[in-house]
C-alpha cells in the first residue's frame, strides 16, 4: 500500500536508502533439506533474492542490492577485501546512499569488517551481517539478522559507532568480534561486550566503541592499492623449527607469531625466531588464546630481539593491522604503537 503524500507543511520523514551488497557465505547458501543446517552449500542465492525474502525491511528503508562477488568467505584475499571496501566507500560518498549493509560469510567477518573499520572515511552506518543456517534450513538466521542490521543501519544512532557485525540480535563493533563457534548462531562474540542489542525493531546501544575507527585512523581505503603481505604462524607443542626459516622466505614484510598463552616462545624456536627478524621480517608476538593483552618483554626478551608484541589483537587481527601499519612504516616501535592505538 502506497503512502499519503504528506500534506503542505508537514515534516517529510523520508526513509534512509540502503545498498545492501552481496557477497555470498551461509546467509546466501542452500541445503537439500530443511533439516539441513550443517550441510548445504554457501554462497548460492543472489542478494535480490535474499533481499525479497525479508520485505519487512520496506518497513524501514528503501533498500537496493549489488552482486559483487558469490563466495565463502573463507576465499577472501587482499584483492577481494580491497575491491569490497573500496565499492562501499565509493556508496558512502553517494549523497542518495545513507547507509551501506554487506552479506557476508560468517568466518571471517570479523576480518573484513576490521579492515572496513579501520580504512572506510565516512560516518554512515556500515553494517556487516551473516547466518549460521542457510535460508533453507527450519529456523534459519538470516532473515531476521538482515531485517535487525536495517534496522541499525537506518538507526541515526548508529552513525559514526564505526562498522557494525549484527549477529543474533547483538550490535558488535568490528574491532572487538570474533566467530568463536563452529555451528551456533549466538558464535559472535566482542571481548568487551556488544555495543548493544536489538529488541523489536529498535537498536539500543550501551556502549561505545574506545578505539579510534573510520575517520579517526591514519588509513584511507582510497588511497591503498595494495597490502604488504603478512603471514601468521600459529604454535603449538612438537613444532618444526625450520618452519619459521620457510615462512620467512615467502617474501612476507612481518610475521605474527601466534603465540602460546601470553604469546611465549619454545625455547628451540627462539633462534629460528631471530632469524626471521634478521632476514627483516617484522616480528609480532600475538596470543593464540583468543583475548588477553600480550606483555612486552614478559615471557620473551623483546627489546634483545627486536620483536614486538600484538597488544590485545588476535592473531587474524594482528596480521590486518600490521599490514595496513607497514603502509606507513617499517619501523618496528611505530607499527608496535599502531597495535596498541587500534
Ligand atoms: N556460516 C557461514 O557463513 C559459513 C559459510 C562459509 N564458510 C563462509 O564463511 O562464507
Amino acid at each position: 500500500q502506497e503512502a499519503a503524500a504528506p500534506a503542505a507543511g508537514q515534516a517529510t520523514t523520508a526513509k534512509p536508502n540502503i545498498v545492501i551488497i552481496g557477497t555470498g557465505g551461509t546467509i546466501a547458501g542452500a541445503g537439500a533439506s530443511t533439516v539441513n543446517t550443517g550441510d548445504y552449500d554457501s554462497a548460492k542465492v543472489a542478494v535480490d533474492k535474499i533481499i525479497a525474502a525479508v520485505p519487512e525491511m520496506k518497513q524501514v528503508a528503501n533498500i537496493r542490492g549489488e552482486q559483487i562477488f558469490q563466495i565463502g568467505s573463507e576465499s577472501y584475499n587482499d584483492e577481494r577485501m580491497l575491491k569490497l571496501a573500496k565499492r562501499i566507500s565509493e556508496l558512502a560518498k553517494q549523497p542518495d546512499v545513507d547507509a551501506v549493509m554487506v552479506t557476508h560469510g560468517t568466518d571471517t567477518i570479523e576480518e573484513t569488517s576490521y579492515l572496513l573499520n579501520l580504512t572506510l572515511k565516512t560516518d554512515k552506518p556500515v553494517v556487516i551481517i551473516g547466518a549460521m543456517r542457510p535460508g533453507t534450513a527450519l529456523s534459519a538466521d538470516g532473515p531476521l539478522n538482515l531485517y535487525n542490521a536495517a534496522v541499525v543501519a537506518a538507526s541515526k544512532e548508529a552513525k559514526g559507532k564505526g562498522v557494525l557485525v549484527v549477529m543474533n540480535d547483538e550490535i558488535h563493533s568490528a574491532r572487538d568480534v570474533t566467530k568463536s563457534n563452529a555451528l551456533k548462531v549466538e558464535t559472535f562474540r566482542s571481548l568487551y561486550g556488544p555495543l548493544g542489542v536489538v529488541v523489536e525493531s529498535k537498536p539500543y546501544f550501551y556502549r561505545l566503541p574506545a578505539r579510534p575507527h573510520t575517520m579517526a585512523t591514519e588509513f584511507d581505503i582510497d588511497q591503498i592499492t595494495a597490502l604488504p603481505k603478512v603471514d601468521v604462524f600459529y604454535a603449538h607443542t612438537s613444532m618444526d623449527p625450520k618452519i619459521l626459516g620457510a615462512i620467512a622466505d615467502l617474501g612476507g614484510k612481518a610475521l605474527i607469531y601466534g603465540g602460546t598463552g601470553n604469546a611465549s616462545v619454545a625455547d628451540y624456536m627462539e633462534d629460528p625466531l631471530k632469524e626471521v627478524r634478521k632476514k627483516g621480517l617484522i616480528v609480532v608476538r600475538a596470543t593464540r588464546t583468543g583475548s588477553g593483552q600480550v606483555v612486552r618483554n614478559g615471557e620473551e626478551k623483546d627489546d634483545e630481539n627486536d620483536w614486538i608484541v600484538a597488544a590485545d589483537q588476535t592473531p587474524q587481527k594482528a596480521r590486518l593491522l600490521t599490514s595496513l601499519a607497514l603502509t606507513k612504516t617499517q619501523d618496528p616501535k611505530a607499527i608496535e604503537a599502531i597495535l596498541y592505538k587500534y
